[in-house]
């Protein structure tokens, strides 16, 4: 039997730190949305205990230290699983962005494992143990619309905002999360943006408003780092983007327009300037349907 789960992409539609913690991590503060750009992660059933994991990337760990894998032995060793499972990573989003997508292969594998082996577990379950091993793991569990804060797993659930299409572009390199929290000094933040009026604009659907309070404290550090992200966002605003944010740690940044011929129009404009350029939708909502399908063999 094998079990198919999508593990879509999320975007940071604020991101604020609100101070450095005696653990090392940040205490944020942030609103995030899943889009419609998405791994396959296949899950197939074995008889041996043991687990193993290929991906269609050459850019991810296809070993224990792949996030996938390490959720499936985190499983496997908190509820005594005796089973073992063949994990295939179908890889689509960027690797090292900033929209989270070794943590959504995480997430799903441990949804579809739930499934896969009987395990009865709630999502909530799922996103405690997803905490352990990564910050966004809990919210790609949910997926959906929410606001993130604590260390990014203390969540709570927003609806989805109004329909809008995202223009994604990713330069040529990834960056490391650590090294750009690394590099943040929370006493000199220029400008914090302001959470409740983005969770109000969500709650009224105003895209207007969305676009007036995008805002992460991220990205000058990233920017410093990597001066193409700057490039790339003024391009994306002289290209019609409606509003421009670096995503998490970066460097992927994203344009929101109403309408496809100017998501068009954007990655024309974009294509042979960066690395990656998709246009996607935002989705706001998890898959429905598409989680829960189950094909037997
Ligand atoms: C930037 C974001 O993507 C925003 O969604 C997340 O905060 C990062 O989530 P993630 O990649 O799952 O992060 P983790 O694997 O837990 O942490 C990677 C590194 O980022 C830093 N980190 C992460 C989360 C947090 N609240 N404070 C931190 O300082 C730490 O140095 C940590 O070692
Ligand atoms: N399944 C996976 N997919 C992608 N990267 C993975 C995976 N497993 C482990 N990694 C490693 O994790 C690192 C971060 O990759 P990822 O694509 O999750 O970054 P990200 O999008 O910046 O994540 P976030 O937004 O959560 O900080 C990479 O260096 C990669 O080698």
């Amino acid at each position: 039997m094998y079990i198919s789960e999508k593990a879509p992409a999320k975007i940071n539609l604020t991101l604020d730190v609100l101070h450095k913690r005696p653990d090392g991590y940040h205490e944020l503060e942030m609103v995030m949305t899943t889009v419609d750009l998405a791994d396959r992660i296949d899950l197939i059933h074995t008889s041996h205990s043991s687990i193993t994991l290929e991906s269609s990337s050459g850019l991810v760990p296809q070993d224990e230290r792949n996030l996938a894998y390490r959720a499936a032995a985190l499983l496997k060793e908190k509820l005594g699983v005796k089973d073992g499972v063949h994990i295939y990573i179908h890889k689509h989003i960027p690797v090292a962005a900033g929209l989270a997508g070794g943590s959504s292969d995480a997430a799903a594998t441990l949804r579809g494992l739930n499934r896969l082996w009987n395990l009865g577990l709630s999502d909530d379950q799922l996103a405690e143990i997803g905490a352990e091993i990564g910050s966004d793991v809990p919210f790609c569990v949910h997926a959906g619309t929410a606001v993130a804060r604590g260390r990014g797993e203390i969540l709570t659930p927003l609806p989805p905002p109004p329909p809008c299409w995202v223009v994604l572009a990713k330069p040529g390199h990834g960056v490391s999360t650590a090294d750009v929290f690394g590099r943040l000094q929370v006493d000199q933040i220029e400008k914090h943006p302001s959470t409740e009026a983005m969770i109000e604009a969500i709650q009224n659907r105003d895209y207007e408003e969305i676009n007036k309070h995008l805002g992460n404290v991220l990205e000058p550090v990233t920017m410093e780092m990597h001066p193409e992200v700057r490039k790339i966002k003024e391009k994306m605003l002289q290209f019609g983007a409606d509003g421009v944010l670096m995503s998490g740690s970066g460097p992927t940044v994203f344009g929101l327009v109403k309408k496809e011929a100017r998501a068009k129009r954007l990655v024309n404009g974009l294509k042979g300037f960066c690395g990656q350029v998709f246009a996607v939708r935002m989705l706001g909502v998890r898959y429905q349907g598409v989680l829960d399908q189950i094909r037997t063999k």
